[in-house]
């Protein structure tokens, strides 16, 4: 008989193929009666009277589980407890747990077999090819003891669903004790009588009570059933711990890959593409350009173009990855996935105990967003960045100086002209065909959106910056002399006088030209509000006239009207409406063409210039920043819709989302030693750039419930689709497509030994800016969660949770300077926590230090909310640890379930941080 390793593949958890209870093929297996999502069976062990093979020799006992699947010969290697010490009745915290995808049915058989493990550190190799019923070979490290096994349907027909065996050498004879298994179910109450087992953990006797309160569903499983549509290959495993009055509390941890990791850069890239084809077309339709200039926007095309080229191939290869959720650490250099975030996963631990309610505590880990294919030779964003901009500011030469504030503005305004220009066109269409069917309220409406979306409009310009860069333009024509351009027709400057707009400053930067005709811009800009205002005069008229009487049509502020701007146009009772109305929509329509031609061409003139400068390097950094913000993005959505539909049923979190909108806060762990100091730069960059990010809820239509995502580099909307069940129950602001907003913040600590070098001869200043910097932020979102959340609900949360104590306990330790001072990333997650936040901890890979340190969370956590017993802290750490769901995500990642650390690595690390001894070791990451 074969034995494999289940997990071993690249794939880790893809389960075997599942033969269908019924199926109408040679298998007819019984399924195991299932609730949505739930694990199908989990179940928890204990050894009683085990027989040592030496006498006087303690037992150092673990059980490890296998599969033998009914449709098959072979026997497949489960999962493993920990490995209880010097007891022969040992007490396993480590369960057993069937996800609901895993195909087990009744007829199953477990086989359980105890190991009794001599050197810990030989222990997590565990890869042979055995005979069935044989003595296993000698594994280096353990030797066997005994084994029993059973069939699923037999544990669960069970009294009491639990099954005591006797466990027999290889040969079947001898018993060498018995082990139990009982049936644990999360969130149900155990009937009969409290089961009293004692165990002897580290010279400690302690009583334990097996019982459970009342069941509290944590979620609906609609939630769950819809998370499903972007959650992969979950890992489940299940742990019973003591409680400080000892009772037991169960944990469930899960972990689960997500389609997002590919789904999202694939959508951006496609995004990126689309504006730099546009961008690409407005440098062409820039008009004619001195020679100068003319020859440095063909030379910025040719290099625009090939960029777009970069991103095709990219998405081209991207594409071929149809189905993928996990890109391994072994992957984060390969250039073809650079856009996709390294070992993207959702981390959960779902705790039952006793007398509280259940809780889930998720994070978000994945590896730090990097630009590993380019390197960090040169350094990081945040280095990069200031480098190029400082160098761009000290040159002068003949290119006017733009901050990026200003490039940025440049994207932005021209982003709002696209996005407006068609909108106003089709609401002042909508109201012609308002007044064509002379429906009052119905124009009142129309007007009443129009007037919205063209304030919106002359407001995107106010910015001096149009004007300054339609200067520059102006010096870049041929001759330098632009010819005055014609009013628009129909201009509407006589007959709807307005007050002049205020004087705008001068840049100083901007040449000044005496010739050029400055306030010809505030003419055709002032001309669309005028244009606006005239319609409402008329819209105002004509419902009076009509007998409407009640005045004020919708866009007239404070219902004000100026009668000179009524007074020329003539109105008869029952006049044609449309009629009337035409003209002057025709006259917005051409003065709105004529903003938006003269704004977009002297803007796409400050995108020149600053690609002019600096090619190839402005291109290469803008694509450094499109890989970082990829990967970050990725994440972010991921850890949205996750909190979203967990909290789904939470008032006060969706007040909170769209009253003040939601804390997003990572956890680092890179040091600020050699490359690790790019890779941290690259992180704090690709974070700040969330915030150009909003959320926003719509109902899905189809089974399609992938995110969609619009906009261009300055500001993206991630449209998130919810059934239309979950999504009528939302409050009516996010119903009605209000933007949400996320306000990222890093915090990073150092841990290993590359940073006890920063510590010792480097430089650690860029972890306490980061710090610094980031604290701010903080503590603004704070500020604002106190001022924007109702009085009661605040007065309750601050009840409840102190959290400026903490804020201040935080800023004193980040104002500490204290080496490795991993309280600073306890404090900003629990604050994370009590803000309703998104929780993300990221290293390099997600794969070693940040096992580490989520591991380290999820057991401080039932110290401190779930009263874990102090004295299984330790022991809790290392069972999540040795058998948890990180050492597969470790496995899945390089083949191998070893943290990528030695020795002396570890010697380095806090405490806290070092894996128990035999999960760690030399593995080719
Ligand atoms: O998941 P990480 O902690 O980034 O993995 C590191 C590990 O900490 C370190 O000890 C080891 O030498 C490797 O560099 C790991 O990084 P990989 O990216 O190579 O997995």
């Amino acid at each position: 008989m074969e034995i494999k390793e289940e997990g071993a593949s690249e794939e880790g958890q893809h389960f075997l193929p599942t033969p269908q209870a019924n199926d109408t093929g040679d298998f007819q297996f019984t399924s195991i009666q299932k609730i949505p999502n739930e694990p199908q069976l989990e179940f928890i062990l204990a050894c009683k009277d085990l027989v040592a093979p030496v006498r006087d020799r303690k037992l150092n006992t673990l059980v490890q589980i296998s599969v033998i699947h009914p449709a098959e010969q072979g026997l497949t290697r489960y999962s493993s407890t920990e490995i209880v010490e010097g007891t022969r009745d040992p007490l396993f915290l480590t369960g057993v747990t069937f996800p609901s995808e895993y195909p087990i049915y009744e007829e199953t058989k477990i086989k359980l077999t105890v190991y009794d493990v001599k050197d810990k550190s030989h222990d997590t190799v565990r890869t042979s090819v055995l005979p069935e019923h044989k003595d296993p070979l000698p594994e280096v490290g353990r030797s066997f003891l005994g084994y029993a096994s059973f069939k699923v349907g037999e544990l669960l027909k069970s009294k009491e669903q639990l099954l005591v065996l006797s466990l027999r050498t290889s040969d079947g004879g001898k018993v060498v004790g018995t082990i139990e298994v009982s049936v644990v179910k999360m969130g149900e109450i155990e009937d009969g009588e409290a089961d009293h087992i004692t165990t002897d953990v580290q010279g400690q006797k302690c009583a334990l009570v097996c019982e459970c309160t009342a069941p509290e569903s944590v979620n609906g499983k609609d939630n769950f059933l819809f998370l499903n549509a972007v959650l992969k290959n979950p890992v489940c495993k299940l742990y019973r711990f003591p409680t400080s009055d000892n009772k037991w509390m169960r944990i469930r941890e899960q972990m689960s890959e997500s389609i997002l990791s590919f789904h999202i850069p694939k959508e951006l890239i496609s995004l990126h593409i689309k504006e730099d084809l546009c961008r690409n077309q407005e440098l062409k339709e820039l008009g004619e350009l001195s020679p100068h200039w003319d020859n440095l926007r063909k030379n910025v095309l040719t290099h625009c173009d090939q960029m777009v080229n970069v991103y095709q191939d990219i998405l081209t290869e991207l594409s071929k990855e149809t189905g993928s959720s996990f890109k391994s650490s072994s992957s984060k250099g390969e250039k073809t996935l650079e856009f996709v975030p390294v070992n993207l996963h959702l981390q959960r631990m779902h705790v039952h105990s006793p007398h509280l309610k259940d809780a889930l505590y998720d994070v978000i880990t994945v590896g730090a967003p990097a630009a590993h294919f380019q390197g960090f030779k040169n350094g990081g964003l945040r280095k990069l960045l200031h480098r190029f901009e400082m160098e761009r500011r000290n040159t002068g030469y003949q290119f006017i100086y733009y901050s990026p504030e200003n490039t940025a503005k440049a994207k932005e305004v021209l982003s709002n002209i696209n996005q407006l220009q068609p909108l106003i066109a089709t609401h002042a269409d909508l109201l012609l065909n308002s007044a064509s069917q002379h429906s009052p309220d119905s124009l009142k409406n129309s007007l009443k959106m129009l007037s919205e979306k063209t304030e919106l409009f002359v407001h995107a310009f106010k910015d001096q910056l149009v004007r300054s860069a339609l200067l520059a333009l102006y010096t870049a024509r041929p001759g330098g002399v632009l010819k005055k351009p014609p009013s628009p027709k129909n201009s509407t400057e006589e007959s709807c006088p307005q007050d002049p707009p205020p004087p705008m400053k001068r840049q100083d930067s901007i040449p000044h030209h005496s010739d050029y005709d400055e306030e010809e811009w505030d003419r055709v800009w002032a001309n669309v509000g005028k244009s606006l205002n005239c319609i409402i005069a008329m819209v105002d008229k004509l419902i009076e006239r009509d007998g409407g009487g009640e005045g004020g049509g919708g866009g007239s502020k404070g219902g004000e009207k100026d009668p000179s701007l009524v007074d020329p146009i003539i109105t008869h009772p029952r006049e044609d409406w449309y009629e009337q109305l035409y003209p002057l929509i025709l006259t917005l329509k051409d003065c709105m063409g004529e903003v938006v031609n003269r704004a977009k061409q002297s803007l796409t003139f400050v995108l020149l210039q600053e690609l002019a400068y600096s090619l190839p390097q402005c291109l290469m950094l803008t694509l450094r920043r499109d890989i970082v913000f990829s990967q970050a993005l990725a994440g972010l959505v991921c850890g949205f819709i996750i909190k979203l539909h967990t909290s789904l049923h939470d008032p006060g979190f969706l007040q909170q989302l769209h009253t003040v909108g939601l804390i997003v806060q990572y956890e680092g762990l890179l040091s600020t030693y050699s490359d690790e100091i790019g890779m941290l730069e690259d992180m704090a960059v690709g974070i700040s750039d969330l915030k150009k990010v909003a959320f926003k809820i719509i109902e899905a239509k189809s089974n399609d419930v992938l995110p969609v995502i619009t906009g261009r580099r300055e500001h993206y909307v991630v449209e998130v689709k919810l059934p239309a069940q979950m999504f009528e129950a939302l409050p009516l602001q996010i119903k009605e497509g209000q933007l949400l907003h996320v306000y990222p913040v890093l915090f990073n600590v150092g841990i290993n030994e590359q940073q006890t070098l920063a510590e010792r001869f480097g430089d650690v200043s860029l972890q306490e800016s980061i710090n610094q910097e980031n604290f701010e932020l903080l503590k603004e979102y704070y500020m604002t969660f106190i001022e924007k959340m109702p009085p009661d609900y605040i007065s309750h949360f601050q009840e409840q949770n102190d959290l400026k104590g903490l804020l201040e306990n935080l800023h004193q330790n980040i104002q500490a300077k204290k080496r490795k001072n991993v309280e600073i990333m306890w404090l900003a997650a629990t604050i994370c926590r009590k803000l309703n936040g998104i929780r993300f901890t990221c290293c390099k890979s997600a794969k070693d230090r940040t096992s580490m340190s989520v591991t380290l969370e999820q057991c401080s956590i039932l110290r401190d909310e779930h009263q874990l017993h102090k004295d299984f802290f330790i022991r809790a750490l290392d069972c999540m640890r040795r058998e948890g769901c990180r050492i597969e995500n470790v496995l899945k990642n390089v083949k191998c379930r070893k943290y990528a650390f030695n020795m002396l690595q570890l010697m380095a690390f806090p405490k806290q941080y070092r894996p128990p001894e035999g999960t760690y070791g030399k593995t080719d990451t």
